[in-house]
């Protein structure tokens, strides 16, 4: 018998041969990155959780198919590939002549439907929008030339411009940012409720339609809320009781209160910018006792949460993309801005089950 001669791999060979096989994997998500988004969007637009909603339980593909007025081998199709994702789930049903399916809804599912407390609906149907996708073409443009905006390139007019232009594409933005926040108010409120300690008043700088103040006034009963924003966001935005709709610019000046609350609107801006709106906010709060909070990401650098770091970095990519000049900031990047707006001191606190912090900055 001959002897059998074993070859031994070298450790190194070994990892390359195993990077190797991960990257002949991985390289197919960004291949198809866009259809995860795409198939979510066309599960929103057919409505399909609200229809197992309104059931009141589990629906079979036949069912789905006739509620929604669809073609069952493609409904089967995209259901396949959801449930897949466990966006919803399958569980198998049979009877004596049939084997098959039925749906049902799950967290993820439930957050597709538009009018469901956790709806994050309007937030995937804004940035899967036609209007917010086309800029991402120009990244590469604006990158290597730093010139082209790629929202300015694509539509002549900055995010801005453009939204108070187009009724329609406001309107979805809005509903877009009251879904956001949702999302972080009542974790704000939960996670820190003494930010709202000792505050009679409250300015939300940029609040959108109110949704923000909104929650915040029912939670605080005791705080009375102004929500300042631009003129054509405040002309659409809902009577809310106890939150007072103020327009305005906030690089021009910002409503007097007892304390300010600025969310994710800083990151809109270059430093420069911030450091005028907080210039702003500061001269809005009394000096003795006043305080902005500044609910925004704070990317770490050293990342400790890779799930969490992973969407910091993709929403700073979204601000390269439809801002001019915004980006997320590092925690060095926001000591130097709310320095340079003259504010004495500030305090940082992450937020549970959240993208954002809570910087606190004292005059
Ligand atoms: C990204 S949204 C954030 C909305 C809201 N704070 C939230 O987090 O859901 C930025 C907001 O800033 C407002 N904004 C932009 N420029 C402004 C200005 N010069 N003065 C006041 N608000 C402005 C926009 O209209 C928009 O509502």
């Amino acid at each position: 018998m001959g002897e059998t001669r074993r070859e031994t791999v070298p450790a190194l060979e070994k990892e390359e041969d195993s990077e190797e096989a991960h990257a002949q994997l991985d390289i197919w998500k960004y291949i198809f990155g866009f259809v995860e988004l795409a198939v979510v969007k066309c599960a929103i637009e057919l409505g399909i959780a609200e229809a197992i909603e309104n059931n009141g339980g589990p629906m079979t593909l036949s069912e789905i198919s006739s509620t929604l007025g669809c073609d069952p081998s493609l409904l089967n199709r995209i259901m396949r590939f959801l449930t897949h994702r466990n966006i919803f789930k399958a569980i198998p049903t049979s009877t004596n002549t049939s084997h098959g399916y039925s749906y049902a809804q799950t967290p993820l599912s439930h957050r597709l439907m538009r009018n469901d407390k956790h709806s994050m609906a309007a937030l995937i149907l804004l940035e899967s929008s036609p209007v917010m996708l086309a800029p991402w073409h120009s990244l590469s443009a604006c990158v290597s030339a730093n010139s082209d905006f790629p929202f300015e390139n694509t539509h002549a007019q900055d995010l801005w411009q453009y939204t108070a232009a187009n009724p329609d594409h406001s309107n979805l933005f809005n509903d877009a940012m009251a879904c956001h926040a949702n999302l972080t108010v009542p974790a704000i409120i939960e996670d820190y409720s003494e930010a709202f300690d000792g505050i009679n008043s409250l300015v939300d700088v940029g609040g959108g339609n109110g949704t923000a103040m909104s929650i915040v006034v029912k939670a605080c009963s005791w705080i009375r809320a102004i929500n300042f924003d631009l003129q054509h966001v405040i002309d659409k935005a809902p009577e809310i009781e106890r939150v007072e709709h103020v327009a305005g610019d906030m690089f021009v000046q910002v409503p007097k209160a007892d304390a300010a609350f600025i969310m994710a609107v800083l990151h809109d801006w270059r430093d420069e910018e911030c450091i005028q709106i907080l210039k702003k906010c500061r001269e809005a709060i009394p000096k003795d006792n006043g305080r902005v909070i500044i609910a925004e990401v704070v990317i770490d650098e050293e990342g400790n949460h890779e799930k969490l770091k992973d969407i910091r970095l993709m929403l700073d990519m979204v601000m390269m993309a439809h801002t001019n000049f915004g980006k997320e900031r590092t925690l060095k990047e926001w000591d130097h801005v709310i320095k340079m707006a003259g504010f004495r001191t500030y305090t940082v606190k992450s937020i549970k089950n959240t993208v954002n912090f809570a910087i606190m900055a004292f005059p």
